[in-house]
C-alpha cells in the first residue's frame, strides 16, 4: 500500500467498558475505523450511541480507575492505548487536537485569549512569547478572523461563540496537528457560525492536510464534509460508507431513519456553496 493511502489514525477491535459496584458494562464495542491523511471521517449516531466515548478513546481520556479500554489505537503506526499520561499530554493538542462542543469550557474565564492562546503554542514548541504571539496573529489572520492584535486582548465572556470557536479552531491548527477530533463543533452555535466553523474546518484540511474525526448528530453537517461515514447505535457500528453511498443507498434500518429526519444546512432559495 502507498505510504499516503495508510490509515493516519488506525483503531482496531475498541471496546470500552465501565466498571460499576454492580458490575461491568460495555460502553462501545467492536470499533474499527481509520482515517488517512486529509480526509473527514464523519461518525454519526443519536444521543448516547458512544460517539464520545469513542473519541475520548482516542484521546485517552476516560478514568482509568473506572473505564477500561482494550483494543488498538495507532495514530502514525504508534500505539496510544495504554500510553502514559506524561506522553499523551505531548500528543493531545500538537499531533491530536480536540475541538469540543462548547467552546466556552476549552478557555479558562480569567486570563485573556492571548495569554491562553500563546501558553498552547509555548506548551509544545520552543518559541519564545514575542514569537508565539507572532505566530499566534498570523494564524489567526490566516483563518480569517478580524483584528487579531484586539482579539488576543479580549477575554473568552467577550466573545461570542462563534468567535470563541473559530478562535478554538485557530488555536488547534497553528501547530499543524495530523488530526482534528471535532465533537459536535457546530451544535451549539447560530447558522451563520455554523457556516463559518465548517469552511474553515475545510480549509485546514485542505491547506495542511490535516485528517479530521467530525463527531455529528446532525446529518446534514455530515453530508457537507465528510469523505466517509461510520454510524453508531447503542455503542456499536451499524454502517460504514462513502458518503455519497451512504446518502444514496442507505443500509441499515437505523441510518435511514436518521436520515429521513435530517436537517439540513441548505436553505431552500439558496443552496450553500464553500468559498475557501
Ligand atoms: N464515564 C462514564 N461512565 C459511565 N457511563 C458513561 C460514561 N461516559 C459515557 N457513558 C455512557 O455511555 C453511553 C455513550 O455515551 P456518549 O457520551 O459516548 O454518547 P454520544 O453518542 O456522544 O451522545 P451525545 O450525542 O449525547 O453526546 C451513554 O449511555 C453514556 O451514558
Amino acid at each position: 500500500m502507498e505510504s499516503k493511502e495508510r490509515f493516519i489514525l488506525h483503531v482496531r477491535d475498541l471496546h470500552v467498558e465501565v466498571r460499576t459496584k454492580e458490575g461491568s458494562f460495555k460502553l462501545v464495542e467492536d470499533i474499527n475505523f481509520g482515517i488517512k491523511k486529509g480526509e473527514i471521517l464523519g461518525l454519526v449516531g443519536e444521543s448516547g450511541s458512544g460517539k464520545t466515548v469513542t473519541s475520548m478513546s482516542i484521546l485517552q481520556l476516560h478514568d482509568r480507575k473506572n473505564i477500561q479500554v482494550t483494543g488498538s489505537i495507532t495514530l502514525h503506526d504508534r500505539e496510544l492505548n495504554g500510553l502514559k499520561n506524561k506522553e499523551m499530554r505531548k500528543i493531545r493538542g500538537k499531533d491530536i487536537a480536540f475541538i469540543m462542543q462548547n467552546p466556552m469550557n476549552a478557555f479558562t474565564p480569567v486570563f485573556t485569549i492571548g495569554h491562553q492562546f500563546i501558553e498552547t503554542i509555548q506548551a509544545h514548541t520552543s518559541l519564545n512569547k514575542k514569537d508565539a504571539r507572532e505566530l499566534a496573529v498570523d494564524v489567526m489572520e490566516s483563518v480569517n478572523l478580524p483584528e487579531p492584535e484586539k482579539l488576543l486582548k479580549l477575554y473568552p465572556f467577550q466573545l461570542s461563540g462563534g468567535m470563541l470557536q473559530r478562535v478554538m479552531i485557530a488555536m488547534a491548527a497553528c501547530l499543524k496537528p495530523s488530526v482534528i477530533i471535532a465533537d459536535e463543533p457546530t451544535t451549539a452555535l447560530d447558522l451563520h457560525s455554523q457556516l463559518l466553523v465548517l469552511r474553515l474546518l475545510e480549509k485546514i484540511r485542505v491547506e495542511h492536510g490535516t485528517s479530521i474525526l467530525l463527531i455529528s448528530h446532525d446529518l446534514g453537517v455530515i453530508s457537507e464534509m465528510a469523505d466517509h461515514v461510520i454510524v453508531m447505535k447503542h455503542g456499536k457500528i451499524v454502517e460504514t460508507a462513502n458518503v455519497l453511498e451512504l446518502f444514496d443507498n442507505p443500509q441499515h434500518e437505523y441510518t435511514k431513519k436518521l436520515l429521513r429526519t435530517r436537517p439540513t444546512l441548505y436553505s431552500e432559495k439558496q443552496p450553500y456553496t464553500y468559498t475557501l
